[in-house]
């Protein structure tokens, strides 16, 4: 693991702060599991423990149907192999109108049920909170002509910007619809400079487009922003977008599949430095 005091030196270099959600801002997995199980059910497959479905979750919701489906036939491990669960459901005859049947079901149970045990983690609601009012106050500068023109666009804020106000934006695979839900239970929803989801992002991660397109909204510098997730795909989405990143050892990732990715910074959990952002 990184040394606190490198942490605390890495953030201070930093003005953008983008968050993963599943597993890194939210504890999800007590909502996500039973709908995969409900959709696994109604469809006559077998269901799965929780931290068999951690490890189907980071790439998308369609995607953790199909490998939650795919792990009625393969090991749980191997359906982190996306080819892998592509040719065992083209053998079992899945196609892909039955796995969106399935994952509409899915889709449906979770909408309804996605904020019944889902907590943020331990500092999570302060930081966003703590960040948000900072850049509000900037935000009311009357000498800016940005936010004459704008009204409320912390980031753009001329005051904001020469003041270095820390912003925060989040980059989830997680549908928009559950993810604004989720926030919205927590009164977050207003608490980013931008937030992307699976399904309003360019592309989804691994691609860098999300964070390309984060930091082109936000108009902040590569070097001096940084992405915290706790899946492969944040922290290969990081380097293809030649970001830092802090990878979480303590989410939903597991350790097997995030070290062979090198990870440069390494925490256990976001409660472990939040109080430094
Ligand atoms: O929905 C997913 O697959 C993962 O979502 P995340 O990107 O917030 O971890």
């Amino acid at each position: 693991m990184t040394s606190l005091d490198e942490i605390k030196a890495l953030i201070a270099q930093k003005e953008l702060f983008i968050f993963d959600l599943d597993g890194t801002l939210f504890n999800t997995l007590g909502d996500l599991a039973p709908a995969v199980n409900y959709a696994m059910t109604q469809f006559g497959l077998h269901t799965h423990s929780n931290d068999d479905v951690r490890t189907f979750i980071g790439n998308g919701s369609m995607n953790l149907i199909r490998r939650a489906v795919a792990a009625n036939f393969i090991p749980v491990a191997s359906t982190r192999d996306m080819e892998k669960v592509a040719e065992t459901l083209a053998r079992e005859n899945y196609s892909d109108e039955k796995i969106k049947e399935i994952h509409k079901v899915y889709s449906e149970y979770y909408w309804e049920h996605c904020t019944k045990n889902t907590e943020p983690y331990k500092g999570v609601v302060e930081l966003l909170q703590r960040i948000s009012n900072r850049a509000e106050n900037f935000n009311r500068n009357e000498d800016c002509a940005e936010c004459d023109k704008n009204g409320a666009q912390p980031v753009n804020c001329v005051a904001t910007k020469s003041a270095k106000v820390r912003c925060t934006a989040m980059l989830t695979n997680k549908p928009v619809a559950p993810a604004q839900k989720i926030l919205k239970k927590f009164g977050l929803e207003n608490s980013f400079a931008t937030y992307l989801c699976g399904d309003t992002t360019p592309e989804r991660k691994p691609s860098p487009a999300g964070i390309y397109e984060i930091l082109r909204q936000t108009g902040i510098a590569p070097e001096k922003a940084i992405m915290i997730g706790d899946d492969t795909p944040d922290v290969l989405a990081a380097k293809n977008a030649g970001i830092d990143c802090i990878t979480l050892f303590e989410g939903f990732g597991k350790t097997e599949n995030l070290l062979p990715l090198e990870p440069c910074y390494t925490a256990g959990h976001i409660k472990d430095f939040a109080e430094f952002i």
